[in-house]
């Protein structure tokens, strides 16, 4: 069902009841009978959760802190988006399915539409989370921007759809407590974006031990500093420059925006932050998780 049709917006569709890109959903078969291999790693996000940031870690732990190496592509381009689907290009499905072997691989899916195969080969997973309010607004100024998405409307408007879960990919509020209450069932790494940002070699040498590396002091204080928002910022192959202007129109609002916790406090007015609050403490209960909103 397309939920968005306006003009010539981009629409959503919806598989199982979750909103996903139409081209996404036309593919869906293909994205349920992909084959996942028992050493697949899988970066898993809910959009807008520091996805790229993990990704960029991710690469540098695996290719041992060479940052030229890691300057091979456009991070987009590295770990196959696995649900990503916009012909002629070729499917994030088919990128995989040509890559070598140990594979890393990203998804924002919910866990109750991962291909059945990944928990069948016991794949790992990389789970990380940011805390709803600062997620929201970072995916405002995303589907400002990004021209594959519906168009957000004003920032009240998008408050709602938010709330409601009508949103690519769904609601956070599912998402993150499905892959939550997963986490001790499955090789699954759970972090969270605040605790990347105020200790990353904590957090990195997390990675670096999920992934069965064991790299040096020098290149773990490499990796540390490579993976700062600024140097991520100002580094090609990290901030989507070489992304189509017809993707990411980064005139309107760059996808290297401002990489803080807290930049609610900037948007939500008092009656939303006690709003969205009601709506967390009903749509979490019963939840162990705990966020930061501040730090
Ligand atoms: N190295 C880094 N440190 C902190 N935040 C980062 C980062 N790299 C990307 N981000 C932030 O992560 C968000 C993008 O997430 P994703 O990669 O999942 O789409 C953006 O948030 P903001 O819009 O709040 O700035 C972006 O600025
Ligand atoms: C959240 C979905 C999405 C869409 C487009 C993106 O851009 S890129 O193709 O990866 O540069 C990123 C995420």
């Amino acid at each position: 069902m397309a939920l968005t049709t306006a003009g010539t917006q981009p629409s959503l569709g919806e598989v199982a009841g979750i909103p996903l890109p139409a081209t996404t959903v036309d593919n869906w078969p293909q994205i349920q009978g992909f084959k996942a291999q028992s050493d697949d790693l899988l970066i898993c996000t809910y959009p807008k959760s520091g996805t790229t940031w993990i990704q960029e870690i991710v690469d540098l732990i695996g290719q041992s802190g060479d940052v030229d190496k890691c300057q091979r592509a456009a991070i987009q381009h590295r770990h196959p988006f696995l649900e990503w689907a916009r012909p002629p290009q070729p499917s994030g499905v088919e990128k995989a399915g040509a890559m070598p072997r140990p594979r890393v691989l990203r998804t924002h899916l919910p866990a109750q539409l991962l291909p059945p195969s990944f928990w069948e080969s016991n794949c790992k997973f990389l789970y990380v989370a940011r805390n709803a309010k600062d997620c929201l607004v970072s995916y405002y100024h995303f589907q400002r921007m990004n021209r594959t998405l519906p168009d957000p409307g004003t920032w009240d408007q998008y408050f709602e759809t938010f709330i409601s879960g009508k949103v690519a990919w769904g609601s956070w509020f599912e998402h993150v407590r499905g892959w939550w209450e997963l986490r001790d069932s499955v090789r699954m790494l759970f972090l969270f974006y605040e605790d990347i940002k105020r200790n990353p070699k904590q957090e990195i040498q997390k990675v670096m031990k999920f992934m069965g590396k064991n790299l040096d002091g020098a290149m773990l204080d490499t990796i540390v500093q490579e993976t700062t928002f600024e140097k991520m910022k100002a580094n090609p192959m990290t901030n989507r420059s070489t992304a189509p202007k017809t993707v990411l129109d980064q005139s309107i609002s760059p996808f290297m925006r401002k990489g803080i916790v807290g930049d609610w406090k900037n948007h939500f007015t008092v009656a939303q932050n006690e709003r969205f609050d009601e709506i967390y403490r009903q749509k979490m209960k019963g939840t162990s998780i705990n966020f930061c909103t501040e730090l």
